[in-house]
């Protein structure tokens, strides 16, 4: 009698890591810019770079042209603002839901139930070959622990979500990542769990994985230095003000940590309302302009058009360049928004002046 695996439907195989870096393999070049732009973000992170980093871009990706077009106006963007903000795009992959839901594209591309993980992997890594080659970073939502062996060497920053900075899973994986990793507070609004995720990832730390030939291997891993907290807001609110920040500034140092962080404009601090983004944008360059140095860098919810639209039943039917999970701003203003961020954050500090008059 066996009784292993009786809720296992079927096993399939899966192309180990090696097989897509082969198919898909990163030049020397590239691998040499990703390198800086890594260098980049840790720097702002670590407050060494006083730029602020902007995570801008869809809330998921499903489509692979869409990403593409999105990805070069903001690439446009990018150039246009860089001395002051350094512009990640969010080329997010896979989404934890908080019940069910499409969980993405690496898990299910076809958007119908069908969960080509293969293949859903491979549109990933494909599509971050070419988003990284037109110069725009990109920076992903880790949520599997086995995906980044697939993906990893493309990406400048990543974050694990509000749901997972509990999981010690999560963390011991962050501990390993390549790049500098925030952790959201929890969608209840609590800030310990990614406070203690951050101190726990920056800690060796040794779990099961797989390496790149598809071997389970023991990973042992050196810590990562550039943990950073990311405030969402969650159920009780947005927790982009001031008192806010400052309180997270002040937990994080009690906690013996550099308080290093990033305010997501969206999810709980827009109420999902994108429209409300551009005014958390608005209020933490006023805390920066007043002298706040703890807040190191903001992320946009963007995509080609704006809104959201439900998946429904026929994945033919959705609407070019809309989001299918969270509502998004659309291009034109996210254009509008960041360019006047620039603006008014270039004028106050050319004019030598710290903060706006009143
Ligand atoms: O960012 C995306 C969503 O907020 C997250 O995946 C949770 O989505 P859900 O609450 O719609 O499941
Ligand atoms: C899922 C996300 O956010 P959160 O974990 O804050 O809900 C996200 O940024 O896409």
């Amino acid at each position: 009698m066996n009784n292993s695996d009786i809720r296992i439907q079927r096993i399939d195989s899966l192309v180990p890591p090696s097989g897509l870096v082969r198919d898909y393999p990163v030049t020397e070049q590239l691998a040499e810019e990703v390198s800086r732009s890594r260098r980049t973000v840790n720097d702002i992170i670590r407050g060494r770079d006083r730029r602020l980093l902007a995570v801008i871009g869809p809330c998921s990706i499903h489509d692979e042209k869409a990403a593409l077009e999105y990805a070069a106006l903001l690439k446009e963007l990018a150039q246009e603002v860089e001395d002051e903000f350094y512009i990640v795009m969010r080329t997010y992959f896979e989404k934890p839901r908080t019940v069910l839901g499409w969980k993405g594209l690496v898990l299910d591309p076809d958007m119908d139930g069908s969960y080509d993980i293969e293949k859903g992997l491979t549109v990933a890594r494909r599509l971050l070959l070419q988003i990284t080659s037109m110069g725009m970073p990109v920076g992903c939502e880790v949520l599997d622990p086995i995906v980044p062996q697939y993906i990893d060497e493309l990406i400048s920053w990543s974050s694990i979500g509000a749901r997972t900075s509990e999981s010690q899973t999560h963390r011991t994986l962050a501990s390993g990542l390549s790049v500098a990793v925030g952790f959201k507070n929890s969608t209840s609004g609590d800030l310990t769990n990614a406070i203690n995720a951050i101190r726990s990832a920056a800690s060796p730390a040794s779990f099961i994985g797989i390496d790149k030939h598809g071997n389970t291997v023991i990973l042992r891993t050196t810590g990562n230095d550039c943990g950073h907290l990311i405030l969402r807001g969650g159920d009780t609110g947005p927790n982009y003000y001031e008192d806010s920040v400052e309180n997270a500034a002040r937990l994080m140092t009690q906690a013996g940590l550099d308080p290093s962080i990033l305010i997501d404009c969206s999810h709980g601090n827009s109420n999902k309302k994108p429209g409300r983004q551009k005014r958390v944008l608005r209020s933490i360059l006023e805390q920066i302009l007043w002298g706040e140095t703890s807040i190191r860098g903001f992320m946009l919810e963007s995509n080609l058009r704006p809104g959201c639209q439900s998946l429904g039943d026929d994945p033919m039917a959705l609407e070019y360049g809309i989001s299918i999970t969270d509502p998004c701003m659309g291009w034109d203003e996210t254009r509008t928004v960041v360019t006047e961020a620039y603006r008014m954050l270039k004028d106050a500090r050319s004019d030598g002046r710290s903060a706006p008059i009143f």
